[in-house]
């Protein structure tokens, strides 16, 4: 079994994301033990991307200021080394399909092994492409977390049967950002992903308050918060730390 399966044997899993060098290096690393210490088991850290065709303004606007900071491919590295110096938390990366394949996918995922990191999310990598990376991910122990949407339909079996590590279930179509409502198909959704695998889910796409977390954990196995942590980074730049501690903390009681 996979380490990053293991972390969802017993409890319910909160997975917090932030952009890698919003608004800078030292803070990115600073951010990450902050979620770390305040109840995160997981933490989703993003690679910033010209074109993030997912993603709402929240994290579009950090991935501009991270860029503004001068992040590069080995910048991201560096950071996530920076934080194994205090912190083994388990890590997944948000990566575009684009920045690995420009890297290189075997010395990308040799670096990230290297670093110990469990999983990638790529969200531009369709289950026919998965064969290109998959089994590189593989040979290093990382998983390469796939997501299933409310309009997977019949391609759900297939993406639950190669699945690994955890299925990223998106809850709702559209940008990453906050919503209010969610569809009441969500439960649906995930008992059909359950009926072919055992690998756990964990939703995310627009879930901001410890209300919401509380009764997407019904629902699922982990929750994934994205741009209620981004927006407090752009709010309050490098003086977060508060904040995100007390949200990271609310939900992961929320979720209990
Ligand atoms: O920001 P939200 O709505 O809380 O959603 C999670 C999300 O931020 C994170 O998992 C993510 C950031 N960028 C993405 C692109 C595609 C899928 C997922 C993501």
């Amino acid at each position: 079994m996979s380490n990053l399966t293991k972390i969802f044997e017993n409890k319910k899993v909160f997975i917090p994301f932030v952009v890698a060098n919003d608004p800078d290096f030292d803070t990115t690393v600073e951010n990450i033990i902050t979620l770390a210490k305040n109840g995160a088991d997981i933490v989703e850290l993003g690679i910033p991307f010209s074109d993030p065709v997912a993603d709402g303004p929240v994290i579009q606007s950090a991935d501009l200021r991270a860029f503004k900071a001068g992040v590069t491919t080995e910048r991201v590295f560096e950071i996530i080394s920076e934080v194994r110096k205090h912190s083994d938390i388990p890590l997944v990366l948000l990566s575009y399909l684009n920045i690995p394949f420009k890297y290189g996918y075997e010395k990308f995922l040799k670096r990230c092994a290297d670093l110990n990191i469990s999983g990638i999310v790529i969200p531009d990598l369709p289950l026919e492409s998965r064969d290109e990376i998959a089994p590189i991910a593989n040979d290093y122990d990382i998983d390469i977390i796939p997501l299933i949407t409310p309009t997977s339909g019949h391609r759900i079996k297939e993406i639950a049967e190669a699945a690994s590590g955890f299925i990223y279930v998106v809850s709702s179509l559209g940008i990453t950002g906050q919503r209010d409502n969610f569809s009441e198909h969500l439960a649906d959704l995930i008992t059909n992903i359950r009926k072919y695998t055992d690998v756990p889910t964990a939703i995310g796409f627009g879930i901001h308050t410890p209300k919401q977390a509380t009764s997407m954990a019904k629902i699922a196995d982990g929750v994934i918060v994205g741009s209620a942590f981004v927006d407090i980074i752009g709010k309050q730049g490098r003086n977060s730390e508060t904040e995100l501690a007390n949200l990271a903390k609310e939900i992961a009681t929320a979720i209990k």
